[in-house]
């Protein structure tokens, strides 16, 4: 039997108008949710991203703005972007997107964004009170993740969760939230000796490592959920995930396809997160 898919179009969609519900409500109030995109560069993948950005905003009624930048811009000259952001009434939502030119460094300008602007949940303040279990902007991959499995009525708590990544975006979070769930988290990564030794253990299998087709059906144990963050080109420059979906489909319980699965929650909680920060500003506007 095939295993049961988890769509993450559909449960992102409706994810999507609950947020243009509360978009609404705040318009009602004088107040429109405002997100600041920053490409630097030539990233073609990273150009169709941000397009996507600012239509999935344009589409739930969400003003962005894109601001472009040229490969040879300096770091200070995007700091210099970046604070004016911060400044900005308009602005509640910061996001630069990754990767950036390699003359620039990520974790400073990150770092620079206002935390109550942070909509990626990057920053090293949000970063550690995600890690303290505080309220905060979480990374928008893992928490689509979450998402996933919530509205997929997945049990978490008592489950062995294992993370094959160990990204600062998605394998790291994702096993924190996993663990503030009562998982039992599992780290691992392309340099695990032995790797099947320890997914097979997996109820909830978390493929985030970055390698086109890398899990195989000797990775994954019956009946287990698997999730494929991966977005990678097969031989064919055909998109696929970090897991063979073909080898797979039929052992595991539950699996995300790629496309289609956790991709779309990424941008979705991306929405989610920038309605978060307009109705704070909101709130604190009124005390
Ligand atoms: N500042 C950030 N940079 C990057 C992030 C991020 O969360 N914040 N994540 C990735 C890229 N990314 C968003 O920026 C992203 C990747 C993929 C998708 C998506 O919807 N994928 C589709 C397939 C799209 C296609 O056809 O190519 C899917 O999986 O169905 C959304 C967002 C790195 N940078």
């Amino acid at each position: 039997m095939s295993s049961a898919i988890i769509n993450g179009k559909e449960i992102g969609q409706e994810i999507r108008s609950s947020v243009a519900e509360r978009v609404a409500r705040l318009k009602e109030q004088g107040l429109i949710p405002g997100l600041a995109v920053v490409l630097v560069g030539d990233n073609q993948a990273s150009a169709t991203y941000v397009r996507n950005k600012q239509k999935s905003c344009e589409a739930i009624g969400m003003f962005s703005e894109l601001i472009k930048l040229p490969e040879e811009t300096t770091q200070e000259e995007l700091l210099v972007q970046i604070e004016c952001l911060n400044n900005r009434e308009d602005i509640h939502g910061i996001l630069v997107q990754l990767p950036l030119p390699k003359h620039i460094d990520e974790d400073t300008v990150i770092a620079t964004i206002a935390v109550e602007k942070d909509v990626d949940g990057f920053s090293p303040v949000s970063v550690g009170k995600m890690m303290l279990g505080q309220e905060t902007f979480l990374p928008c991959t893992p928490f689509g993740v979450m998402k996933l499995l919530e509205y997929s009525g997945i049990e978490i708590a008592g489950k062995h969760a294992v993370i094959v990544g160990r990204s600062h975006i998605v394998g790291k979070p994702m096993g924190q939230l996993l663990l503030q769930k009562d998982a039992t988290v599992t780290y691992t990564h392309s340099k695990t000796p032995d790797l099947p030794s320890f997914t097979k253990q997996a109820d909830i299998l978390i493929a985030a490592v970055g390698r086109a087709n890398f899990i195989t059906k000797e990775h994954v144990k019956e009946g287990a959920v698997v999730i494929d963050v991966g977005i990678n080109r097969d031989e064919n420059n055909k998109l696929c995930g970090d897991v063979n979906f073909a080898e797979v489909d039929g052992i595991a319980s539950h699996i995300t396809p790629v496309p289609g699965g956790v991709g779309p929650m990424t941008i979705t909680m991306l929405l989610f997160n920038t309605v978060q920060a307009a109705e704070t500003k909101l709130a604190n506007k009124m005390k």
